[in-house]
Order: structure tokens, then C-alpha cells, then sequence
């Protein structure tokens, strides 16, 4: 595309790729200079002159210009990089029927739905937390919610892969930081919102202003979808450009759920719309997956797919890794791997722990805290889990530069009269949850879900996977137990 089809009174030059980031400036490119937190790309310019970049997008005078290269002067160079993502991959987001999905807890579940569920009637991607992922396509994730370049360009090979549909995790920082202002939505989902992120919001006021923002600028026939039973639903209702549509169980709602029951295996409930009901079976347990699971319905029935159509797909969503997982190798009792990282997140895991375990036997939980993130979240998770647990192994989770007996201290200061012991080795800590659990038992191995890496004193470092460690761990250490056992 032509320098001068971006910008009015630009040169003609012809540009190939766009660029942030100076280590992965290309010949022909447009560099964006972004002033951040640690670095400002003002100071990379001569760099990225040097490997070749035509056209320099900028806020601060630079003082060297170079023959043939093009200098343009913006007031705000990341709304600029967001009009100019959009319009060199061709507005992606126009064609294609968008879902955000924005919340606390809840987003890779919702988008992993519609993903899952949306595809059998439109071929749909996902980009997310846990991957970007598209018809045979599966690629690392960067962020939650990348940048504008990455989120546009996706969504541009998206459709060029035949894709109709994209459901983007859309994260708090990713609307603080505009990183999704040029993405046309048009179908925004709210699941809920607790407490987290406050190091980098400061209140839960301005956590709260962030999240509102995808729903203030949805397409002209966009649709927000609410929780109609979460406290802050009403901030939600208020500030929308969209029609609105809630979801919910204790509240009425467009699409209510009734008569839930919860099993080890799945779950079954009432689903009311439009005077309407529906017997729901799914495959998904506990009970913030219903809410989850009302979500994810409701905004796809929303876009155009009957409620009867969804159903047969419902009772087999895919298994989302590092989700609720549960880690089943004929073991006699309980695996359950979830990502849960905030006191939220936590307690509803306790909560279906509580539901599926039986009177007599135990909880088991492994889990630690972040370093150098939310550090006053740790002695509530303390106070949470010993509510529900019978015993605590406390252990690291992405520690940092912190020392993660440190933080598991003041995790304890939380903790009442529950056992607990640190093991700061993750995968000694699973296993020796996994060698004490007796039959009928419930192991929870929480905060990690499906990641890969754990981020250390010197930073990201692989990590076999919670899921991994527990299914090795009870085929080397415990099958063979409980078969002399039995
Ligand atoms: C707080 C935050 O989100 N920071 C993001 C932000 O960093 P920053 O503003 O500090 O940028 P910086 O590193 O100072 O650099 C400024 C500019 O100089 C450029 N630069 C920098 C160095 C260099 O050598 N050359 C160069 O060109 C950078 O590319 C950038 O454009 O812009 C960077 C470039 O886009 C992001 O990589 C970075 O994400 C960091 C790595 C991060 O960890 N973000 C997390 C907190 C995040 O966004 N998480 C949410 C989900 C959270 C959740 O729900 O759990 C997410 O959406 O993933």
C-alpha cells in the first residue's frame, strides 16, 4: 500500500509491513514511535533508518532527518497506529462478525465457546490468552489482547483463511492501553468483575472506566451482552452504545438459567428466552461455567444462531486446557487444573470443589501467588482457601525477583486453622498433593491453568504445564499405589 493512500499529502512510497517494536523493524516498513513505560521509541528512529524503514510516524520533533525517508508528526501516534493497522490489513473487522469478551474471570471460557460453537454454523477464529487460532492454524499467543498491528493483521489472515467470525479475549490493560479503538465489534460480552489488576489500574474505579470502554464504541447495530447478576452490571448498562441483552440466574434476564444441576462429569439446567425454555445439557462443570457458558449463548444467538441449532454442540464443548481441566487417568479421585488467580477466581473453584466432593473426604489445593503483582491479594487467597480446604501446599507461581517462601508467608498470614506446608518446587508440590489424596478426594491445582512457562528472577522460563506435571504424577507415583491398594 502507498504512504500516500495512509496519510493525506504523503509521498508515494510503497509500504510493506507495519512496525512498533525497533528489533523487528523490516525494509520498507512505517515505524510507530510509542512512548511506553520503560522505553520511547522516539529514541529507536536511527535504528530502524538503518534496517530499511520508509516512514516514521511520530509525536516528538526528531532532530535528523534522513533523504527518502517520510517524517510524519501526529498529535497521538497510538490512535494513528490503530487507523492505520486497520486500514493496511483492509478493515478485517468490518467483514467479519467480531465477539469481545471482557471481564475478570470468564474470557478465554467464553471466547473458547463461541470459537467452538460458532464455527459448526461460520468458520470463526480466536485470539486470546491461549493462543490465536484459526481453522488448522494455531499460533503462540503474545498478550491477551495483542497489539493493533497483531490483532489486524490476525484478523486480515483470518478471513483470508476463509474465516467468518473472530472471537478477541479482551483484556483491561488492551482497553487502557488502546489496543483494540480501530476493531469494529459487534457483539461485546461482559462476564464479570473482582478485584485484580489494581497494580497497574491503582482503583477499581479506573479498572471498572477500562473494561467500559468496549462497549461504548460498538458497531451501529452492535449488541451488548451483560451479566445481569454482577454488581457492576448497571455501570455496563448505563455507558453502552449497543442494544442491550443480559444474561443471568438470580435476576430476570433475557436468558435466564433455572434449575441447575452440577455433576462431576457436566451439567444441566433451564434456559428461559423470549418465553421460551430449553433443556441445556453441557459437558461444562461448575457453576461460573453456566454463567460462562449464558454468555457465550446469548451472544451468539445475538448474531443470528437459534438456540435449538447450538444444542447438540453444547453437551460437547472442547475441553479448554488449564480451564477446569479436569486431569482424569483412572485415578480414584479428583484432578482439577484451572488457571483461578484471583480471590474471585479462587473462591468459585473452592465453591465446585466443595459441591463434587463428598462428606468425609478432602480438599487438597496447590497454589502460590505472583510475584511483584497484586501483592495484597495474598493473604485473602489465604483466608479464602482455608474456608474450603482440608490442606494447603503452598508453592511458586511465577515468583519473579521475589522469594516465593516470602510470598507464601504472607499467603499463610491469611490461612486459619488449615494444614499447610511450602514446597517451592511446583512440581514437587503437585505431586505430593497428588501421593496424599485418598479415594474420592479433590485435588486442585490452581493459578498456572495451561501455561508453559513460569516467569523467574531472570525472567520467562519453560514450565513442564500444571496439567503435564499432574497427569505424569499420579501414572508414575499413585496408579500403581492404588492398584496394590485395591
Ligand atoms: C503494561 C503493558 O501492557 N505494557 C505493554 C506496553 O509496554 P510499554 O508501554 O511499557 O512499552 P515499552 O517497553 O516501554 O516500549 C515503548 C515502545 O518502544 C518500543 N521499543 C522498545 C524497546 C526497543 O528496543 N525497541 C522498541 O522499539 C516498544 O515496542 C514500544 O512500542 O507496550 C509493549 C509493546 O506493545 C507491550 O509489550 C507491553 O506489554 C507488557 C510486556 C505486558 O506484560 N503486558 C501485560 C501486563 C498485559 O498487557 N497483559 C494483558 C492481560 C492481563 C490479564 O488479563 O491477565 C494482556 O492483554 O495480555
Amino acid at each position: 500500500m502507498k504512504l500516500s493512500e495512509m496519510f493525506e499529502q504523503a509521498p508515494e512510497i510503497e509500504i510493506e509491513g507495519l512496525c512498533l517494536d525497533s528489533r523487528q523493524a523490516k525494509p520498507n516498513d512505517i515505524y510507530f514511535c510509542m512512548s511506553g513505560i520503560m522505553f520511547d521509541g522516539h529514541d529507536f528512529v536511527e535504528d530502524v533508518i538503518a534496517k530499511g524503514v520508509k516512514a516514521i510516524v511520530h509525536a516528538k520533533p526528531i532532530e535528523h532527518m534522513h533523504k527518502g525517508v517520510a517524517y510524519i508528526q501526529v498529535e497521538n501516534v497510538n490512535r494513528t497506529l490503530n487507523r492505520i493497522a486497520s486500514l493496511f490489513y483492509q478493515h478485517p473487522s468490518r467483514y467479519m462478525k467480531v465477539f469481545g469478551v471482557t471481564g475478570t474471570n470468564g474470557k478465554s471460557t467464553i471466547t473458547s465457546i463461541i470459537q467452538d460453537v460458532y464455527s459448526h454454523f461460520h468458520p470463526c477464529g480466536y485470539i486470546g490468552t491461549i493462543a490465536i487460532r484459526y481453522g488448522d492454524v494455531e499460533l503462540p499467543p503474545s498478550l491477551t489482547t495483542p497489539d493493533p498491528i497483531l490483532i489486524h493483521k490476525s484478523m486480515a489472515d483470518m478471513r483470508a483463511a476463509g474465516m467468518e467470525a473472530c472471537a478477541l479475549e479482551v483484556s483491561s490493560h488492551g482497553l487502557e492501553l488502546g489496543r483494540v479503538m480501530s476493531v469494529d465489534f459487534d457483539i461485546a460480552i461482559f462476564s464479570n468483575l473482582t478485584y485484580d489488576h489494581l497494580d497497574f489500574h491503582g482503583t477499581i474505579e479506573n479498572y471498572l472506566e477500562a473494561k467500559k470502554k468496549l462497549f461504548t464504541n460498538l458497531k451501529s447495530d452492535g449488541v451488548a451482552v451483560l451479566n445481569r447478576d454482577d454488581a457492576y452490571y448497571q455501570a455496563f448498562a448505563d455507558c453502552t452504545n449497543g442494544r442491550l441483552v443480559t444474561y443471568g440466574i438470580k435476576h430476570d434476564s433475557d436468558y435466564r438459567a433455572m434449575d441447575i444441576q452440577i455433576q462431576t462429569d457436566g451439567s444441566q439446567f433451564t434456559l428461559l428466552h423470549h418465553e421460551k425454555s430449553y433443556t441445556i445439557k453441557t459437558n461444562l462443570v461448575a457453576m461460573y461455567n453456566i454463567y460462562n457458558l449464558l454468555g457465550a449463548i446469548a451472544g451468539m444467538c445475538e448474531a443470528g444462531i437459534a438456540i435449538e441449532d447450538m444444542l447438540p454442540y453444547l453437551a460437547s464443548i472442547k475441553q479448554i486446557e488449564g480451564r477446569m481441566e479436569r486431569i482424569d487417568e483412572g485415578q480414584l479421585f479428583n484432578v482439577i487444573v484451572d488457571f483461578a488467580h484471583t480471590p474471585d477466581g479462587l473462591e468459585k473453584v473452592f465453591e465446585y470443589a466443595k459441591d463434587i466432593t463428598k462428606e468425609g473426604h478432602s480438599i487438597i489445593a496447590v497454589f502460590g501467588s505472583a510475584g511483584k503483582r497484586d501483592t495484597k491479594k495474598r493473604k485473602v487467597f489465604g483466608e479464602i482457601a482455608s474456608k474450603y480446604c482440608d490442606s494447603i501446599i503452598l508453592t511458586e507461581d511465577d515468583p519473579r525477583d521475589e522469594d516465593a517462601r516470602e510470598i507464601a508467608n504472607e499467603i499463610k498470614e491469611g490461612i486459619k486453622d488449615t494444614k499447610n506446608i511450602f514446597i517451592e518446587d511446583r512440581y514437587n508440590a503437585i505431586r505430593q498433593a497428588i501421593e496424599s489424596a485418598g479415594a474420592y478426594d479433590t485435588v486442585l491445582i490452581l493459578g498456572k491453568g495451561d501455561e508453559v512457562f513460569m516467569y523467574r528472577e531472570f525472567g520467562r522460563e519453560p514450565w513442564l504445564g500444571d496439567h503435564n506435571v499432574a497427569r505424569e504424577c499420579i501414572r508414575r507415583y499413585c496408579l500403581d499405589n492404588h492398584e496394590e491398594n485395591n
